[in-house]
């Protein structure tokens, strides 16, 4: 199997690489891991103390989870990833049936900050946009497919999206084999990986 782990901040478009990436890639060859499955389940806490959640610190991801099924797959198992809701804030109990494949992709902020899920990539991707950029797309798409108003995204830019970001995300630019600068949609950077794959795939 080859793990592929894709970063890179809020709204830098990793959803949309890897929906390139799967593009005319044979199907069901190609598995997709989602950090945003793996937000760790609060349903133990109220509506209104969720949203105060940091949702840009590690520690809000259940990695431990993430890298059972990670491992999982790696031997040939299936794993049940969990459905996550954006206007919950929580895991919805919901779950996707997901193979083994031969190739795996893991995508999500935070992927790179941790060190066993880190080692497990044979190749580490950043995907980069400037950081007005990141916030022009998250403000849309977070009005438009999360349920959010203008005031949230702004007030969780400011208080924790942005300092995470300079704290955790960017940093991790150094463990990155390939960087994508994607602030205009980038298909040779695409084709590379999508080569690299189908190499793997032949
Ligand atoms: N290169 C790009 N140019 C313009 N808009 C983009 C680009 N890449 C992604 N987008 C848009 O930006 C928004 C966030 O992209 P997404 O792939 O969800 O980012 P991420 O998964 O990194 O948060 C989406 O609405 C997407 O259509
Ligand atoms: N309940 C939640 C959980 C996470 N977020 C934000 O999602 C971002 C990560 O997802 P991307 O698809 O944008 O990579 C992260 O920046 C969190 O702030 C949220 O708003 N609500």
């Amino acid at each position: 199997m080859l793990i592929i782990g894709i970063a890179g901040g809020t709204g830098c478009g990793k959803t949309t690489v890897v929906n390139q990436i799967l593009e005319q890639l044979p199907e069901g060859q190609v598995g997709v891991l989602s950090q945003d499955a793996y937000y760790k389940d609060t349903s133990h806490l109220s509506y209104d103390e969720r949203v105060k959640i940091n949702f840009d610190h590690p520690r809000s991801i259940d990695f431990e989870l993430l890298e059972a099924h990670l491992k999982a797959l790696k031997k040939g198992n299936n794993i049940k990833q969990p459905v996550y809701s954006f206007v919950k804030h929580n895991r919805t109990g919901d779950t996707i049936l997901t193979s083994p494949r031969k190739v795996m992709i893991v995508e999500g902020i935070l992927i790179l900050t941790n060190p066993e899920l880190r080692n497990m990539f044979d190749i580490k991707i950043f995907v980069h946009a400037d950081s007005d950029e990141r916030l022009v797309r998250r403000l849309k798409r977070d009005i438009s497919e999360r349920g959010r108003d203008i005031n949230e995204v702004l007030t969780r830019y400011q208080t924790t999206l942005k300092p995470m970001h300079q704290q955790f995300i960017e940093p991790m630019k150094e463990y990155a084999d390939i960087i994508i600068p994607n602030n205009k949609y980038n298909t040779v950077a695409v084709n590379i990986v999508k080569t690299i794959i189908n190499e793997r795939l032949a």
